[in-house]
């Protein structure tokens, strides 16, 4: 709702009031409107101010509204009611003014924000345009270049950075409202026509065709398929091009269309998953609301090559004293520069100063006694991993968390190497680790809920986007992109060549289609993987690779490409050719498609032709079938769970929602028939085989996402 009172002596003043972050439910429509209405009415009241209540102006529509029929006043007449208010509104904004909340502000004739507070038009973020009037009246406040930057990006932007681009009209580090009150008593009986925002014609420069052929241009290219920030560049168009009147209608029209896309449901699916994560539970039944996680105030990291390095200068950026343990002096020399001129880039980029100081370096593995959190991050090896924590479980203080960024390895096993195994996590870093956001936070079955909370929160801390996963081989990502490369290597065997898979995965919205991708990140480190699992070993009879191997099917291409030091863009050459070793631009390569014809005649296999839609169904149902096994399996606490780690770690295209957001938009029943179509086309492949809760979701009438958690329940309840 929204409530009213008349403040020093003649100021209606108008507090919005949705706890927490004062979205704009009908409810709070209903309540501005009835407000304004009253203060315009009362004689006494001779100006306005719209405030939020608790800190927060006001973080925009009602998201969760989105999903239902619409009820209430809608935005548009209630913004409109405003800017043509015959007294003067004027807009007290402290902590978010976000999407409508910002339309609103924008609404008023004038605008005061507290020093602290940011403002946007993030809606392009969910899949939509700011449709109250945003696209409208910011590009005529800011200019059209400004507001085309913010529109399509949907960036925050500070008091201080809004102050600059005319957004607001004052700044301050006092209480905001009471500077608003007193602001608006300055302003009474004073012109408004020239603070209608809807009334000023955009500001106009000789370049805008060229302005909005560039930024069209490279929105699409960012984009990967995604309608809505191009939409955003249509509406500023209008704005820049057209009457008010028509702009709005042309701002409707856009907005109808994408309002009722499956890519506006994914990204806003997203934007609640992402939060729902934060609130997990382990099978034990223990939860985020009652496990309370151990204070961490030093933290350690073991081992400093790429991953080490990475980690420690996301430890040391987020405020945590880092001890760093190298036992190789040159390889400590080399990790102390690295480090050192990460952390200053860093700072340049955010405009702080650079805290050099907040690592200390080490050869000594002792010198991590006193830490609260050790990380170890060596070279991923069993063996090794064992040797670290013998020695950490001799070294660290009682209580001390004992972390292994690992992949894939077994926790529960380095668990076992130690005095207190309820105190050991996984902590699954991505490469780079200093950038990338997705952390998986892998609890052993011997992991207490205190250590899962302590890694989670420090994981939040380090601004990453954490996941409690249970502890499985490749835990919840890798696991799944196993299937999903497995059948791209088959696809090859099969006819595909690699550009024509990846052509297909990049369409979908992939930043990089799994061959570009490899060749990335080192076509050598799935090999090493591979060995250690006893595949990609030679058949000592015929001295070839087995198609077959621990009783399925299984292709050796990607092996014989290594034999061949073909590993990537680190050689020049892998699946494509590069014109140097470490150049980024790879070239579809002859001798790859030399290379798989005589496969395939050394093998009897004859090429076929294979289509786009066939590459997706293989790849990404293979992947999917994998994370509802995933679920089955309790690893992943449900499909928010999966959806994050893809759209995070694995470049899976945001406005698709993450696989299994995909899987129900695809609807449950067309992947489980595909599946059972291909499994047949292929007995030998295991991860084609539908997985029983796939089966047992679309016997259950495949019920929307949002229940799936619910029906897992019951089936499992049932058994
Ligand atoms: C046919 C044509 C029909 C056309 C109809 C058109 C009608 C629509 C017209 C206009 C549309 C306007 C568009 C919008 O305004 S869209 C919303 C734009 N706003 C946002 O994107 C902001 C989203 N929120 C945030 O960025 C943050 O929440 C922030 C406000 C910065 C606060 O951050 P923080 O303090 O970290 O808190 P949380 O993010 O954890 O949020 C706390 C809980 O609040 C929930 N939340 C937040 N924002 C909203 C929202 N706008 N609507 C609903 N709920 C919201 C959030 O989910 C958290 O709750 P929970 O943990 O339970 O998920």
């Amino acid at each position: 709702m929204a409530a009213f009172a008349r403040v020093s002596g003649s100021v209606g003043l108008i507090t919005l009031q949705n706890p927490p972050v004062n979205a704009l439910s009908a409810a709070v429509r209903q309540g501005i409107v009835d407000s304004v209405q009253r203060a315009l009415r009362e004689p006494e009241v001779k100006c306005v101010v719209i405030c939020g209540q608790n800190g927060i102006f006001c973080g925009g529509a009602d998201i969760r509204e989105f999903s239902g029929p619409m009820s209430g006043p809608p935005l548009i007449p209630m913004i409109h009611s405003i800017e043509v208010a015959a007294k003067p509104v004027v807009a007290a904004i402290e902590g978010s003014a976000l999407g409508g909340g910002l339309e609103i502000a924008l609404g008023c004739h004038y605008r005061i924000a507290h020093s602290k507070t940011r403002l946007g038009l993030p809606e392009v973020t969910l899949g939509l345009l700011p449709a109250a009037g945003g696209s409208q009246r910011l590009p005529r406040l800011i200019g059209v270049p400004a507001a085309l930057d913010l529109i399509t990006t949907g960036r925050h932007v500070t008091a201080a950075e809004a102050l600059q681009l005319g957004m607001v009209d004052q700044v301050t580090d006092r209480n905001v409202t009471d500077v608003a009150v007193k602001f608006a008593l300055s302003v009474v009986g004073k012109p408004l026509d020239a603070r209608r925002i809807s009334m000023h014609s955009c500001p106009h420069s000789p370049d805008l065709d060229e302005l909005f052929e560039r930024t069209m241009q490279h929105v699409r290219q960012r984009a990967r398929g995604a309608i809505a920030p191009v939409a955003c560049v249509q509406a500023v168009r209008a704005a820049a091009t057209l009457p008010y009147a028509q702009g709005m209608e042309k701002e409707r029209e856009l907005m109808a269309t994408l309002f009722t896309s499956g890519q506006a449901r994914a990204l806003q699916y997203c934007f609640f998953a992402q939060r729902a994560i934060g609130r997990w539970s382990m099978p034990s039944g223990a939860r985020w609301d009652t496990s309370k996680p151990r204070p961490v105030h030093k933290t350690a990291v073991i081992g400093l090559g790429t991953m080490g390095r990475g980690i420690a200068v996301t430890l040391a950026q987020a405020g945590f004293p880092v001890i760093a343990v190298e036992n190789h002096e040159k390889q400590l020399m080399a990790a102390k520069q690295a480090i050192s001129g990460m952390l200053e880039r860093g700072a340049k980029r955010r405009g702080v100063t650079p805290v050099l100081n907040k690592i200390t370096y080490s050869r000594d593995i002792q010198s991590v006694a006193n830490a609260d959190l050790v990380i170890e991050a060596v070279f991923e090896d069993m063996a090794l991993k064992e040797k670290v924590f013998q020695q950490l479980s001799a070294i660290c203080k009682p209580g001390a968390l004992l972390c292994t960024n690992t992949s894939g390895l077994n926790i529960d096993h380095l668990a076992s190497q130690v005095r207190n195994p309820e105190l050991v996590v996984g902590m699954h870093f991505f490469a780079p680790a200093h950038v990338m956001k997705l952390l998986e936070v892998v609890y052993g079955p011997r992991s207490s809920s205190e250590a899962l909370a302590t890694a989670m929160a420090v994981g939040k801390k380090i601004g990453k986007v954490s996941v409690a996963v249970g502890n499985c081989q490749g835990f919840v990502g890798n696991r799944m992109l196993e299937h999903y490369v497995e059948q791209a290597l088959f696809l090859l065997e099969e006819g595909a060549t690699p550009e024509l898979v990846d052509q297909a995965l990049e369409e979908f919205g992939f930043a990089m289609g799994v061959f570009r991708m490899s060749d990335l990140s080192g076509l050598d480190i799935g090999w090493r993987v591979r060995k250690g699992k006893g595949l990609a070993v030679p058949d000592p009879t015929t001295g070839q690779t087995a198609r077959v191997q621990q009783g399925r099917r299984y292709s050796p291409v990607a092996d014989l490409i290594c034999e061949q030091g073909r590993f990537g863009q680190k050689t020049g050459q892998g699946w494509y050719q590069y014109n140097t070793p470490g150049s980024r631009v790879g070239k579809p390569d002859p001798w790859v498609h030399n290379f798989l014809k005589d496969y395939r005649a050394r093998h009897g296999l004859v090429a076929r032709r294979i289509d786009h839609q066939e590459v997706l169904e293989r790849c990404l149902y293979s992947m999917i079938n994998e994370g509802f096994r995933i679920l089955e399996d309790g690893i992943a606490a449900g499909p928010e769970d999966i959806d994050v780690i893809y759209v995070f770690g694995y470049s899976w295209p945001r406005h698709r929602g993450g696989p299994m957001f995909y899987a129900h938009m695809v609807g449950l029943p067309k992947v489980l028939e595909r599946l059972e179509h291909y499994h047949q086309a292929h007995p030998d492949v295991p991860s084609l085989q539908p997985c029983n809760l796939l089966r047992k979701l679309v016997a259950n009438g495949s019920p929307p996402i949002q229940k799936w958690k619910e029906v897992m329940k019951k089936i499992n309840s049932r058994l």
